[in-house]
């Protein structure tokens, strides 16, 4: 195309950005600087001020505002003259539906989680709208490309899970600090203040009775009279003191392992110091969240507090969730933005740590762990946005041959920093956009229908309105217009085991799971199977068929680790090992045979999933590293000008500086990867 008719292309396509946050705050300033007219944004959260570090077009002031509203307003004031729309709202919502995606020219995902980006693919997939996906982690970035017919779907390759530990490592036996953090947030903290009717594994017991299977009584229900002074020491005697003193008992266990500290309250703090001090008192300001801290001194939350002051933070921020947060009680899944909540759960991992010998932390690095934070980088935000609108030019272009999936990594592999790689073929054996029936593996004489819908519905399978058929039978539907009877019919089906439904599903039955919103349909063949290893296989169930089951499979096989369910937000380990088999896939055809790709694992936390791969060494270099480093050089300049100060400033010299500027450096880009 010539350039004219490119900025034709660009001036009248409408493109739907999903997510208006570190990578979306930097993708719509990007697009409307390169000509983008019609933009429509949704995203579902409000500002909060730790974005304001990198999300440059949100300030203080608008600290709880829409965040796709107030990124619009920002946008226009140096781009008046064209067309953003707002929603505040979950992409997920039934509103947004296939007739919604099928007016935009493409659709660009600026996300953080893997459920709304599967959500959105299967959109995207059925309203025939191509898709630009990304990801960033720290320095480590993605965007690929995804058109149905052309390349393969976002759903094609396996993801990353997250990394598990053994339950008995977090119950028993921790060895490392990471282990403890875990059992703070997971277990001590879903115990004391979340859903208590939720399994726990959380290994304790009562003073009372050694056998636990005697004990009715649950030590961590507080008796609405007991006083909130009493409770916490309490429970810390409980968990800290005696469990301890409990484990030590079973000397097998520690034949090899250096065995833990029981610690009790009046050990670490003389009785008085904190019954006397009143730290309760006086300890929140009224214009911030509520926190443990600043009654007890503590400041930097880069500090490493002592034990003594780990047990006072303990003690205060249980007593502050009893008494201004008792609301929450019961609700609560930790958030690492919750302030009180990271305070309790550094204190609780540092408590445990010391008892086990295992060096403390500070609240900084605890909430990084627990919140399974890799601190976010506007510099790579802003790369993997102007790769973004790269590709979205070449969409527009119809430009099929020379679109890229372009990795943005930390150290230059190759002495490439930024790695194109072809678009690969959609995976046959992909059961969302091929119709590859999958095998359940269940006992269907104890498993109900909710652990069905729950575990393997809606978590495996990502489904949002599910509607469930054997044959002609309908089992199972969720969604707001079903009549009551109907409802509670599906109801009543959810509380019965598989083998006892109105239409009995056994081994041999077809189960045929539909989301309409999704349009996505799966034929699932089930298999009777007795017995599942509670460590291996916690959900008792087995899913496979398709390449994600046989990914997960082989990492537990290959680590030997066993999963706590529990932990679904733990750190973890990407395994990042995709892309190497199967011969569909076109960048096998690259690879020089006698020097097969190779692929480095890499760690990376949060949703964002990021693999490496080295380039066919007959691709020429010389060219082409300098041409990346000048890209992520100018990039970075470009960025944080733009970002710090200059981007109230723009004009429309910026945005003709800012397109040349790409087709400079975007051709270089992919001419090595034709070579
Ligand atoms: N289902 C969804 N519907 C709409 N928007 C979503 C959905 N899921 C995530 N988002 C949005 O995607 C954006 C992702 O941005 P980002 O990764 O920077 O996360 P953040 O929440 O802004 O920052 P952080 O998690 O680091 O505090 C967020 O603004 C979030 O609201
Ligand atoms: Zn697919």
């Amino acid at each position: 195309m010539e350039p004219d008719s490119d900025m034709a292309a660009v001036k009248g396509a409408k493109v739907l950005m999903v997510g208006a946050g570190g990578i979306g705050c930097e993708l719509l300033k990007t697009l409307a600087l390169s000509g983008f007219e019609d933009i429509h944004i949704i995203d579902m959260d409000t500002i909060e001020v730790s974005n304001l570090n990198r999300q440059f077009l949100f300030r203080q002031c608008h600290v709880g505002q829409s965040k796709a509203k107030v990124a619009r307003d920002a946008v226009l004031k140096f781009k008046p003259h064209i067309n953003i729309t707002p929603y505040h709202a979950n992409v997920k919502n039934p509103e947004f539906n296939i007739e919604f995606f099928k007016q935009f020219s493409m659709v660009l995902n600026g996300l953080d989680n893997l459920d709304a980006r599967r959500h959105v693919n299967r959109l995207c997939l059925a309203a025939e709208v191509p898709l630009i996906e990304s990801g960033t982690t720290g320095l480590l970035g993605q965007v690929t490309v995804h058109v149905k017919g052309k390349t393969e779907c976002y759903e094609c390759q396996g993801k990353p899970t997250p990394k598990t530990y053994p339950v008995c490592t977090i119950t028993n036996t921790p060895s490392k600090f990471v282990h403890c953090v875990v059992w703070a947030k997971d277990l001590l903290f879903a115990k004391l203040f979340g859903d208590r009717s939720q399994d726990n594994d959380l290994n304790v017991r009562s003073s009372d009775s050694v056998d636990a299977s005697k004990n009715t009584e649950d030590v961590f229900e507080r008796n609405p009279d007991e006083d909130p002074e009493n409770y916490g020491p309490r429970i810390y005697d409980h968990v800290f003191g005696y469990n301890i003193e409990l484990a030590l008992s079973n000397e097998e266990t520690w034949k090899h392992r250096k065995k833990p500290r029981p610690i009790y309250v009046n050990d670490v703090l003389p009785e008085k110091s904190f019954q006397k001090n009143g730290y309760l008192e006086n300890s929140i300001d009224v214009n911030m969240a509520i926190s443990a801290m600043p009654a007890l001194g503590l400041k930097s939350p880069q500090d490493i507090w002592s034990l003594a002051e780990n047990t006072k933070v303990f003690l205060e921020a249980l007593s502050l969730f009893i008494k201004k947060r008792v609301k929450d009680i019961g609700n609560l899944t930790f958030d690492k933005d919750d302030q009180l909540a990271v305070e309790f759960v550094t204190a609780a991992a540092n408590i445990r740590a010391s008892s086990f010998g295992i060096p403390m932390h500070s609240l900084f690095e605890t909430k990084g762990i627990a919140g399974n934070i890799v601190h976010a980088v506007a510099t790579t935000n802003a790369i993997i946005a102007g790769l973004i609108v790269i590709e979205a030019i070449k969409v527009l272009q119809g430009d099929f041959n020379n679109y890229r999936m372009t990795y943005c990594l930390e150290c230059p592999t190759k002495k490439m920093l930024l790695m194109p790689i072809e678009p690969f073929e959609a995976n046959e054996s992909c059961y969302v956009c091929s119709e590859t029936p999958l095998i359940l593996e269940i006992n269907t004489r104890t498993s109900k229908l909710r652990d069905f819908v729950e575990k393997i519905v809606r978590n495996k399978l990502g489904m949002n309105l599910p509607l469930i058929m054997h044959g002609a039978n309908l089992i199972f539907e969720d969604g707001d217009d079903i009549e009551e009877d109907v409802a509670s019919n599906y109801a009543r089906n959810l509380d019965k085991v598989l083998a006892e439904l109105p239409s009995p599903v056994t081994s041999g039955t077809v189960l045929t799971v539909e989301d309409l919103q999704q349009e996505l349909t799966c034929n699932i063949n089930i298999k009777h199977r007795e017995d599942f290893d509670e460590e291996k296989e916690p959900d008792g169930m087995v899913l496979s068929g398709w390449i994600h089951t046989e990914r997960a499979n082989n990492n537990q096989s290959s680590n030997g680790e066993s999963t706590s369910s529990k932990n679904t937000n733990g750190p973890y380990v990407a395994s990042g090992r995709p892309l190497v088999s199967g011969t569909k896939r076109k960048l096998s055809e690259m690879a020089d045979r006698e020097n097969p790709q190779e692929v480095e694992d890499i760690d990376v936390v949060d949703e964002a999933e990021v693999f490496i791969l080295e380039v066919p060494p007959q691709v020429p270099k010389a060219k082409k590293v300098k041409c990346f480093v000048t890209l992520r050089k100018g990039f970075t300049y470009l960025m944080s000008a733009l970002q710090v100060k200059c981007w109230s400033h723009c004009t429309n010299f910026f945005s003709i500086f800012f397109f040349f500027f790409f087709l400079m450096f975007c051709l270089p880009v992919r001419s090595p990867c034709n070579d």
